[in-house]
C-alpha cells in the first residue's frame, strides 16, 4: 500500500465519520545514527499500530496506513461504514472505492462538500444569511466553491439551510456534465475592438446552470415543469428562439436564445430569479407573470395593501432630494408601513459611494458584505416610473442592457454624508407613509457614454479609432435595443447620460424608468400621448408615438459618437439641423455610409425610420465592409 496519501485518507475517513483523530508522538529508539521516530493514530480515543520512521512524518505516514489497514482488515468493523470509507486515491482499499463509487449518495451533503473541497484544493465557505418576511424570518444559505458562487436556499434552520445548499451544490456539481456555458451575447460578432474584449473575458466566465438549478428545485417541491417554445424567428443563419418555463401551470416570463438550450437557458434563470422573489417576500402574487404588467399589477396591489396597515411612525420618513438639500448631504430617508420591515440594505450590503442621483432617487455603490462582490442599488420612490423601471428590468435579460438582480422595499432610511462620505441610518420626524424600492444591479462603470463623447470631442487631433469604436458602440446599442422592443417595451429615454459600460468595457442600456409598453391596445396607446424622454432627443411625433421613438434617438446619438463637437455653443448651432437631416457639410464627407443610416433614423415620419433589427443587420453589414477596408488600408500601408 503506497503510504504518501494515507494521512488525507485517514483524515478524511475521520471527517466523514465525525471521529476525533490525532496523533500520538512516542519519541524514537536506537542510535542516533540509526534512529527510528514512532507514532499512533488514535481515532475517538482509541489506538492503534504504531508506525515507524526515519523521520517524524514517515512514522505518521505509516501510523495512519497501519489504522486504514486495520479498519479496513475488520479489526474495528463495528465503526467502519464501507460506503462511507470513501477513499479517493489509489490505496489499497480499492475495493472501498468501487463499492463507494457505485453505490455512493452523500447521507451529509457537508461532508460531501468538505471532501470536495479538500481533493479539489477549493475552499469551500458558506455564506448565510437570515432574511425577514412579512410573516416569517429564514435562514438562507449559499456555497463558495472556490471561485463559484453557488445559488442560496433556504431552510427552517440554519443547519437545513446549509445542509439544503450542500446538496445543491452536489446536485449542480453532478448535472454538470450536461451543463452547458452559456453565451448570453446577442451582438454580432463582428463588433470591433470593445468586442473583442467583451468575448474574451466571457470565455473565461462560467454561467450558472440555471436549468440545472430550477430541476433541482422542482424536484425538492414535487413540481411539475416544462420549456414551452413561444415562438421563433430570423433567418437560418442567425435564428433567434423565445423560450418560458411554466411551473406546475405558472407561467414565467420568456427569454430569447440563439440556440434553444440557450433560450431554454434564459428562460430557467428569468423564472430563478422570479422564484427567489417569491421566496423572499413570501407572497404568491408577486410571482413574475406572463407579462411584466401583470407583475406590475400584483405588486401594485401588494403595495396598495400594504398602505392600509397601520403606519410604524418611528419607522417613517421623508425624502430629500439633493438639489434641494444641504450641500454637505444627500439624503435620503425611506419609510415603509409596519408589514413590510426589511433592513436588507444594512444588514446585507456596505454602502461605498453613492454614485449619483437622479430625479427619483439615488444609486449607491455597494459591496455585499458575504459575497465580497459589488453591486449598484437604486434607491427610488415607489412611483408610477419605479414601478415601471422594475417590471421591465426583471423582464429583460441581454448583455447590452444593465442587469437587474432583485428589488425589495425597507423601512429605515439612509443618507449619505459627502463630507464624511459615508452613508447612515436616519430617522425622520415627518411622518409621511412614502415607500422606496431598492433595485439591486450589476454595478457598471462611472463612466457613461456622455463622457466617453466629451472625452473625444476634447481631443485634438481626432483619435483615428474613433469612427470604429463609434460602430461598435452603435452597433451594441441596436442590440440592446432591438431586444427592447422584441419583448415589446419602448425605452423612450434614449441618450449618451443612460447608456453605460460594464466593467469590461461593452455597452449597457440603462434607465428604465420612461420605459412603456409597445402594444396597440387601448390603453397602452392612450399612455403614449403627450412628451416623455428628454427634449433634444425626443422623436418629432407627440401623440401614439410607438417603437420608432428611440430609433430617432439612435440617429442622434450616432451623430454624436462620429462628430467632433467642440463647444455647447456649435452644438446648439448645429442640433436642431441634425434633428431635420442636414448635417454639417464636411459629415457627408467624411462619413458617407453613416451619413446614409443616420439619415434613414432621423426620417420624420416613423414609417420611414427602420426597424431596429433591421438597422442592426445594417450595421453588421457596414461593420464587415469596415473591416475589410481597414484590413486592406493596413496591409498597403
Ligand atoms: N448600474 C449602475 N452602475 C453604475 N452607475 C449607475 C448605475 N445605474 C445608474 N448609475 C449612475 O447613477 C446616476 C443616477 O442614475 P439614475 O438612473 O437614478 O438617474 P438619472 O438617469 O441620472 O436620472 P433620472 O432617473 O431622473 O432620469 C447616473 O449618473 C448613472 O450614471
Amino acid at each position: 500500500m503506497e503510504t504518501s496519501s494515507c494521512v488525507v485518507e485517514l483524515q478524511l475517513y475521520a471527517h466523514r465519520t465525525r471521529c476525533e483523530l490525532h496523533y500520538e508522538d512516542l519519541g524514537s529508539v536506537g542510535p542516533d545514527v540509526d534512529k527510528r521516530f514512532i507514532q499512533r493514530a488514535v481515532l475517538d480515543g482509541k489506538v492503534y499500530p504504531v508506525g515507524r520512521g526515519r523521520t517524524k512524518k514517515e512514522a505518521k505516514r505509516e501510523a495512519a496506513k497501519n489504522a486504514i489497514m486495520c479498519l479496513l482488515e475488520n479489526e474495528h468493523q463495528d465503526s467502519v461504514d464501507p460506503v462511507r470509507f470513501y477513499c479517493s486515491s489509489s490505496l489499497d482499499c480499492r475495493y472501498l472505492k468501487v463499492k463507494h463509487q457505485a453505490s455512493f449518495t452523500p447521507t451529509n451533503y457537508m461532508c460531501w462538500l468538505n471532501e470536495y473541497g479538500l481533493k479539489n484544493k477549493l475552499n469551500i465557505r458558506p455564506v448565510e444569511s437570515t432574511r425577514l418576511g412579512p410573516n416569517n424570518a429564514t435562514k438562507w444559505c449559499s456555497f463558495v466553491v472556490g471561485e463559484e458562487v453557488y445559488p442560496a436556499v433556504s431552510g427552517k434552520t440554519k443547519k437545513e439551510a446549509k445542509n439544503e445548499a450542500a446538496k445543491l451544490v452536489y446536485d449542480m456539481i453532478s448535472s454538470s456534465k450536461t451543463a452547458e456555458t452559456t453565451d448570453y451575447s446577442h451582438t454580432s460578432t463582428q463588433n470591433l475592438g470593445l468586442n473583442s474584449q467583451l468575448h474574451s473575458n466571457k470565455r473565461r466566465q462560467r454561467a450558472t446552470n440555471f436549468i440545472g438549478l430550477v430541476d433541482h428545485y422542482c424536484r425538492r417541491t414535487n413540481c411539475y415543469h416544462s420549456y414551452i417554445e413561444v415562438r421563433r424567428c430570423g433567418p437560418p443563419t442567425n435564428p433567434q428562439f423565445f423560450y418560458k418555463l411554466v411551473i406546475n401551470n405558472k407561467e414565467y416570463p420568456e427569454a430569447e436564445g440563439k440556440t434553444v438550450k440557450e433560450a431554454e437557458q434564459n428562460a430557467a434563470q428569468l423564472a430563478w430569479y422570479a422564484l427567489q422573489e417569491q421566496s423572499d417576500w413570501d407572497s404568491k402574487s408577486l410571482i413574475l407573470t406572463k407579462h411584466s404588467c401583470l407583475f406590475l399589477c400584483s405588486l401594485r396591489e401588494s403595495l396598495a395593501s400594504s398602505q392600509s396597515m397601520p403606519t410604524d411612525t418611528s419607522g417613517s420618513g421623508v425624502f430629500t432630494d439633493s438639489s434641494s438639500s444641504s450641500k454637505e448631504t444627500i439624503g435620503f430617508i425611506v419609510c415603509l408601513n409596519n408589514n413590510v420591515k426589511l433592513h436588507r440594505f444594512a444588514s446585507d450590503f456596505d454602502p461605498m459611494e453613492c454614485l449619483g442621483s437622479g430625479a427619483f432617487g439615488c444609486v449607491f455603490k455597494v459591496r455585499h458584505k458575504l459575497l465580497e462582490r459589488f453591486y449598484a442599488v437604486k434607491i427610488v420612490r415607489r412611483e408610477e416610473k419605479s414601478l415601471r423601471e422594475v417590471g421591465t428590468l426583471s423582464d429583460l435579460l441581454h448583455l447590452n442592457i444593465v442587469r437587474y438582480y432583485t428589488f425589495w422595499m425597507e423601512d429605515s432610511g439612509y443618507q449619505w454624508d459627502i463630507s464624511s462620505n459615508s452613508c447612515s441610518s436616519s430617522q425622520s420626524a415627518d411622518n409621511s407613509p412614502a415607500k422606496y424600492l431598492y433595485i439591486q444591479m450589476e454595478l457598471c462603470d462611472t463612466k457613461t457614454l456622455k463622457v466617453w463623447i466629451d472625452e473625444k470631442n476634447a481631443e485634438s487631433p481626432q483619435d483615428s479609432k474613433r469612427r470604429e469604436e463609434s460602430l461598435s458602440i452603435a452597433q451594441q446599442i441596436v442590440s440592446g435595443v432591438e431586444y427592447i422592443h422584441a419583448k415589446k417595451h419602448i425605452h423612450r429615454d434614449l441618450k449618451p447620460d443612460n447608456i453605460l459600460f460594464g466593467m469590461e468595457g461593452e455597452v449597457k442600456i440603462g434607465d428604465f424608468g420612461l420605459v412603456t409598453r409597445d402594444d396597440d391596445d387601448d390603453s397602452a396607446l392612450m399612455e403614449r400621448t403627450g412628451q416623455r424622454g428628454t427634449t433634444s432627443y425626443m422623436a418629432p411625433e407627440q401623440k401614439n408615438y410607438d417603437r420608432k421613438v428611440d430609433i430617432f434617438a439612435l440617429g442622434l446619438i450616432y451623430f454624436e459618437l462620429l462628430w467632433r463637437i467642440a463647444t455647447g455653443h456649435e452644438r446648439v448651432e448645429i442640433w436642431d439641423d441634425v434633428r431635420s437631416q442636414k448635417f454639417p457639410e464636411e459629415f457627408s464627407v467624411a462619413f458617407p455610409h453613416e451619413n446614409q443610416i443616420i439619415t434613414s433614423l432621423l426620417c420624420e415620419s416613423p414609417e420611414d425610420r427602420p426597424e431596429a433589427s433591421k438597422l442592426k443587420a445594417e450595421l453588421d453589414t457596414w461593420a464587415q465592409t469596415f473591416n475589410a477596408q481597414n484590413n486592406v488600408s493596413d496591409v498597403s500601408m
